[in-house]
């Protein structure tokens, strides 16, 4: 392992019965590197993550972490799981979301109360929730949550932040937001910082890498290198092509059943039907 390699993954392979979900993924992150998990649905990336939060032992391969073993409840990992769902009602403020992660058990004896608000305090000001700590959790926006939840991530004052699609269901403004503070905190910690997303257009201009994953295998390097029709077909076993419309970075095929054309990374708040249809 190469010593400022704040996370390894060595050739991981994952099977779940006969079926091979990944396939010696090798990857190295650096401290303070952005990196945008990109691929379709089921493509392993959420499978990826708990591999590296050692929730799941893989069948091939060893994670480091700091050149030692992964475990579970690792402190140097700060883990933003797929969004919750909260009812308007919830009967919490911001902060009390926030806190929630000091009184799990990984913390083991309770932080005195000055500090415990210190902490918090610190975290939401890193996320700018500040403003609207105080307000019912269930009434803030989608992003406004999203932040709560990067906040209670960073409580643990991680050196490695996985985030679990944090950008589904946010409009494309919110999404923006969301990372550009990700990348901001990434880079002003030096944490390293993988962003799983179906649409990688919100990571264009922030992520440092793209970890992109298909049919079981990973191609990792910067959005030049990989966002390529030939490095993607290869990846994808199939003819892809890589479309640049308007800014946006479409990935394609014409593989489905009426032979038309077929989004295959498009987000929620990327409409890449629309956008292939406008060709
Ligand atoms: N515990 C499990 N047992 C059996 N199959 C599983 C298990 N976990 C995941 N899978 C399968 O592995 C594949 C990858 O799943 P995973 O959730 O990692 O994909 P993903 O890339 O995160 O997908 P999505 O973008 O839809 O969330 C899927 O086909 C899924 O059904």
């Amino acid at each position: 392992m190469q010593k400022d390699n704040v996370l390894e993954l060595n050739q991981i392979g994952v099977r779940f019965g006969n079926r091979t979900v990944l396939e010696r993924i090798h990857v190295e992150i650096k401290a303070g590197e952005f990196v945008g998990l990109i691929g379709p649905n089921g493509a392993g990336k959420t499978t990826l993550l708990r591999v590296i939060l050692g929730l799941l032992s893989p069948n091939h391969g060893q994670v480091s972490v700091n050149g030692k073993p992964v475990r579970k409840s690792n402190r140097a990992i700060g883990y933003v799981p797929q969004k919750i769902h909260l009812d308007p009602d919830t009967p919490l403020r911001g902060r009390d979301l926030v806190g929630l992660g000091l009184d799990g058990h990984r913390w083991g004896v309770p932080l005195p109360s000055r500090s415990r608000k210190k902490k918090i305090d610190e975290v939401l000001s890193a996320v700018d929730a500040l403003r609207f700590a105080d307000a019912p959790v269930g009434k803030l926006s989608g992003g406004e949550q999203q932040r709560l939840l990067i906040a209670q991530a960073l409580l643990t004052d991680p050196q490695i932040l996985l985030l679990d699609e944090p950008l589904s269901n946010l409009d494309i403004r919110s999404a923006h937001e969301v990372v550009r503070l990700v990348a901001d905190i990434s880079k002003a910690r030096g944490i390293a910082v993988i962003l799983v997303a179906h649409d990688m257009n919100p990571l264009l201009s922030s992520m440092d890498k793209v970890l992109y994953l298909a049919e079981g295998h990973a191609a990792m390097g910067t959005v030049d290198d990989v966002i390529q029709s030939e490095v993607l077909s290869q990846l994808y076993g199939y003819d892809v092509e890589v479309l640049r419309v308007r800014g946006r970075v479409l990935v394609v095929s014409g593989q489905d059943t009426d032979g038309g054309v077929m989004d295959l990374t498009g987000g929620s708040h990327c409409d890449g039907h629309e956008d292939v249809s406008n060709l």
